[in-house]
C-alpha cells in the first residue's frame, strides 16, 4: 500500500497568542484541505516549553482526524528537519507606543538563526511565510541565510492589510461585503508607510462589477482616513486590547497559505510580500509587498503593467525607502 503523504507544518512562537488561534485551522484541514494529513511541528523558546505542553494537550483533546503528530520543540535542528511549510510567527511584539521597525534590533536575529536551520534542515521546496515583525525586513534577512531555498519561496504576511482594507470599503458602500471588494493592492512594507491602493479595486454588486472610486464617491476619503486607517489599524488594536491582533492575523495567514497552496482564483489578485524583481522600479529583492497571482504549481507571479499615477508614485517609493533603510539597520545588526 502507498503511504500517506502528510504535510509537515513547522508553526514558530507555537505557545503565543497568534499560534493560539491558529494551530486548529490548519490541524482541521481549512487550509491544506479537508483530507489532507498534517503534522504539526511546534517551536517555541525554552521557558515556553511548559505552556507549549498545554497547547498540545488541547490539540490532543480536539481528537482531529487530520491530525497525524504533533512535535514539540525549543531546538531549531528537530524544528526545521524536513518541513513542507514554515509559518515563522514567534518574535516579539510591539507594545504602545512603537513602531514595528523598533522590533528590528530584538527580531532580526531569530530570522537569521531560522534562515540558517531552514537551509540547513528543510526541503528545498519548503514554502515560508514570515509574520512577526518587522515582517518584510525578518523575511530579507531569512532568506538571505537559506541561499539554497530559492527565493521565490519567501513570503511575508500583508494579508491582513488587504483583508483590513476590503473591510473598510464594505462598510462604507451599503449592501456589500468584504469578499465583494476585490483587486485591493497593498504595496510595500507592513508597517505605518503600506499603501493600500484602490486605484485598480472593484466591487461585484448586483451580478455587476463597479470601481471602488465609484462606488464609494468620496475621493477625498479615499485618499486621507480610508488609508490613514489601514496603515494604523495594528496600532489601534493595540491601543484597545493592549495586545497586538491575533485572531485577525491568524485568519490572514490561514488565507495567504491556502491561496499560495491551492493557487487563486481566476482573475483574483492577492497581496504578499516577496522578492522583487524590479517591476514598478521597486529595488530587485527587496522583499516589497506586491499584488499577485498563484498558479496551480503554487508560483506566484507578481500582476504587471499596473497604472501608476502620482499620488501612488509616490507613497510606493516612501514605502521602498523604508524598507532600504529597514535592510541596512538589519545587515548592520547580523553581520556577526
Ligand atoms: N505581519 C503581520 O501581519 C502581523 C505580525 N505580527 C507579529 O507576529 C509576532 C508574534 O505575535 P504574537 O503571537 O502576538 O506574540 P506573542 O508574544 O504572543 O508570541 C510570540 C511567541 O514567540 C516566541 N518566540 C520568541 N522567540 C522565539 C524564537 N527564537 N523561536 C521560536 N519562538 C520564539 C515567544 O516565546 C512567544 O511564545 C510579533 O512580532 C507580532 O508583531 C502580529 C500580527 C500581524
Ligand atoms: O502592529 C503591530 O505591531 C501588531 C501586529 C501587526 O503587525 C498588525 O496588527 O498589523
Amino acid at each position: 500500500m502507498a503511504s500517506e503523504e502528510v504535510i509537515t507544518v513547522l508553526v514558530t512562537g507555537a505557545a503565543g497568542q497568534i499560534a493560539y488561534s491558529l494551530l486548529l485551522p490548519i490541524a482541521k484541514g481549512d487550509v491544506f484541505g479537508r483530507d489532507k494529513p498534517v503534522k504539526l511541528v511546534l517551536l517555541d523558546i525554552t521557558p515556553m516549553m511548559a505552556v507549549l505542553n498545554g497547547v498540545v494537550m488541547e490539540l490532543t483533546d480536539c481528537a482531529l482526524p487530520l491530525l497525524r503528530e504533533v512535535v514539540a520543540t525549543d531546538d531549531e535542528s528537530v524544528a526545521f528537519k524536513d518541513v513542507d511549510v514554515a509559518l515563522l510567527v514567534g518574535a516579539m511584539p510591539r507594545r504602545e507606543g512603537m513602531e514595528r521597525k523598533d522590533l528590528l534590533a530584538a527580531n532580526v536575529k531569530i530570522f537569521k538563526s531560522q534562515g540558517l536551520a531552514l537551509d540547513k534542515f528543510a526541503k528545498k521546496t519548503v514554502k515560508v511565510v514570515v509574520v512577526g515583525n518587522p515582517a518584510n525586513t525578518n523575511c530579507f534577512v531569512c532568506a538571505k541565510f537559506a541561499p539554497s531555498i530559492p527565493r521565490e519561496n519567501f513570503s511575508c504576511l500583508t494579508r491582513l492589510d488587504q483583508s483590513r482594507a476590503q473591510a473598510q470599503i464594505a462598510a462604507r458602500v451599503e449592501g456589500v461585503a468584504a469578499q465583494d471588494v476585490s483587486r485591493v493592492v497593498i504595496w510595500g512594507n507592513h508597517s505605518s508607510t503600506q499603501y493600500p491602493d484602490v486605484r485598480h479595486a472593484v466591487i461585484s454588486k448586483d451580478g455587476q462589477q463597479i470601481g471602488v472610486q465609484d462606488a464609494v464617491k468620496d475621493d477625498s476619503w479615499l485618499k486621507n482616513e480610508f488609508i490613514k486607517t489601514v496603515q494604523t489599524r495594528g496600532a489601534a488594536v493595540i491601543k484597545a486590547r493592549k495586545l497586538s491582533s491575533a485572531m485577525s492575523a491568524a485568519n490572514a495567514i490561514c488565507d495567504h497559505m491556502r491561496d499560495w497552496w491551492h493557487g487563486t482564483p481566476e482573475g483574483k489578485w492577492v497581496s504578499m510580500g516577496v522578492s522583487s524583481s524590479g517591476a514598478y522600479g521597486i529595488e530587485p529583492e527587496l522583499i516589497y509587498s506586491f499584488p499577485v497571482t498563484i498558479d496551480k504549481g503554487r508560483n506566484w507571479k507578481i500582476v504587471e503593467g499596473l497604472p501608476i499615477d502620482d499620488f501612488s508614485r509616490d507613497k510606493m517609493d516612501k514605502t521602498m525607502k523604508e524598507l532600504q533603510e529597514e535592510r541596512s539597520t538589519a545587515l548592520e545588526t547580523v553581520k556577526d
